[in-house]
């Protein structure tokens, strides 16, 4: 994802750059800040304070900034040693996930059965069209528009042409989409003629050109001729076009099969348990969101059965889905004493490629593989699972299914209301739209479904962003 009048290259730039002067500049900025909003409360800041994040408390930017710095350098120390805690960029680990995808084989399937689906091979037409020279209105196919007056001899159907040949005064009554008989150079709408017993007469003007409702054989396409080129997305209008150019079947990527795990003691299966009354359970509604997210056009999706917070039987799990191309888990993904996707990934011998990535919500993401499967660890409050499924697990299908844009393209749109100064993470900002305005919501915890369900976008605030006011433009995703 890129901000508008984004640069191949600029943003991953800038961002590289921004972590490795965290520290450095953290202060000159401190500096360059106050001296433009003109102290604290030189400007509007009530949105800046009322966003709730739900996370630990923190008193205002400086503070925040402070501990950017601090963590910069912990990790640092760190990066050497393992892959889970370095805090990658959201391009660079996005990159990384979409270089580890091993490219699934092609299948040829009914056009049909293809829409939302990447073609693999150019798509050639079978035929000519139009197949012969028709007509593009209803009227009357003349020779010549020589004279003012001609004799009607016959008809030309779609589907039923006319056999014989027109000849100079001589008219045959023809039909949208109908074969051009013979002889004609015109076609006279049925609007610029009288018609009397058996004959025409002129009484508006004539085409300009002569041949202007004539559509040409092969105006279209050619037999033989490259109609979609390899990439292109199976569309309604180019299912059209297929079946048109007299092509029924398509080679596409296969779909790749996606089991997605829940783990956690506290969950219950929402659609299998009544509601429950028990303030330690809660109903498992993430996985049942992300397999309602993953197109089926693009993945054959499994949820499976609820695991408890053990590492063994996720261990146990994931050898029984060896066959799956990917693997999708919630929640573990963190540092707690019951997180404990890590040590499964390390009980089965899956090779972790990253574990945390710096975006907000969404830290935890975890991407392990383990020979051609890819395992992927989402975190589990709600709104980092769903907001790290659309950043990860979508752009990694569509990479699968062979398309070239995987990721959302932002919109530019103004601001209704400030926002305060971005933090050391990328954050995904929920907002809603009025008059054309972007209003980022108060409610910004990563537990809050309410607000992820009521957000019409996501509000991209790129690491350490300067505040911005009210009409400023910032980069959105239509959610
Ligand atoms: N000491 C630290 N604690 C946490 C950190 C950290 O850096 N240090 N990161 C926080 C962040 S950020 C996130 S995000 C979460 C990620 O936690 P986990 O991936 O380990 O997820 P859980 O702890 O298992 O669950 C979190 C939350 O989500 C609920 N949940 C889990 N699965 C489901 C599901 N399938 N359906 C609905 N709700 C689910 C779960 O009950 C918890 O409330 O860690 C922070 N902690
Ligand atoms: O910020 Mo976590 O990353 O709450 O999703």
């Amino acid at each position: 994802m890129s901000p508008p009048g984004y640069r191949p290259g600029e943003d991953r730039l800038r961002v590289r750059r921004s972590y490795r002067n965290n520290c450095d500049g953290h202060r000159a900025r401190q500096r360059q800040n106050r001296r433009r909003n003109g102290g604290a409360n030189g400007h509007d800041r009530r949105i800046a304070h009322d966003l709730r994040h739900g996370e630990s408390a923190r008193q205002g930017n400086d503070d925040r900034r402070g501990r950017a710095c601090f963590q910069g350098r912990r990790q640092v120390g760190r990066l050497a040693s393992s892959a889970v805690s370095e805090l990658l960029a959201y391009e660079v680990a996005l990159d990384k996930l979409l270089r580890l995808a091993t490219p699934l084989e092609d299948e040829e399937i009914a056009v049909t059965d293809a829409i939302g689906r990447y073609i693999v091979a150019p798509l050639i037409s079978q035929r000519v069209q139009p197949a012969a020279d028709l007509s593009a209105m209803d009227g009357f196919a003349v020779a010549d528009v020589n004279g003012k007056e001609w004799q009607v001899i016959g008809e030309s159907r779609a589907g039923q042409p006319y056999s014989g040949t027109v000849t100079s005064a001589q008219a045959v009554l023809i039909s949208t989409g109908a074969v051009v008989p013979a002889g004609t150079n015109a076609i006279l709408v049925r609007e610029i003629v009288e018609r009397t017993e058996g004959s025409i007469r002129l009484s508006g003007d004539l085409p300009e050109p002569r041949d202007r409702h004539i559509r040409r054989r092969g105006g279209d396409f050619s037999k033989g001729e490259t109609i979609a080129e390899e990439g292109s997305e199976v569309t309604p209008r180019l299912l059209a076009l297929a079946l048109t150019a007299g092509v029924t079947r398509v080679t596409v990527k296969r779909r790749p099969r996606l089991a997605i795990i829940q783990s956690g003691d506290e969950l219950y299966d929402p659609m299998q348990e009544p509601v429950s009354t028990e303030s330690h359970r809660l109903p498992a509604a993430n996985g049942l969101m992300l397999k309602a997210m993953f197109a089926p056009h693009l993945v054959e999706a499994s949820l499976q059965p609820l695991l408890p917070d053990d590492p063994d039987r996720l261990a146990e799990e994931f050898a029984k889905l060896h066959d799956h191309d990917i693997i999708v888990t919630i929640g573990g993904a963190s540092v707690g004493e019951h997180d404990h996707v890590g040590q499964a990934f390390e009980q089965i011998g899956a090779d972790l490629k990253f574990g945390k990535v710096a975006i907000k919500p969404g830290k935890p993401v975890m991407v392990a593989r383990r020979a051609k499967q890819l395992i992927v660890g989402l975190p589990g409050n709600p709104v980092s699972a769903f907001v790290t499924a659309m950043l990860f697990v979508r752009p990694l299908l569509l990479h699968l299914a062979g398309a070239e844009d995987v990721e959302f393209k932002p919109v530019s749109m103004p601001l209704g209301a400030a926002l305060p100064a971005g933090g050391d993470r990328r954050e995904f900002l929920r907002a809603v739209e009025k008059d054309g305005k972007l209003y980022a919501l108060t409610e910004q915890g990563s537990g809050a479904l309410h607000s992820l369900a009521e957000a019409q976008y996501l509000i991209d605030r790129p690491i350490d962003d300067e505040p911005r006011g009210i009409g400023d433009s910032v980069a959105a995703y239509r959610l």
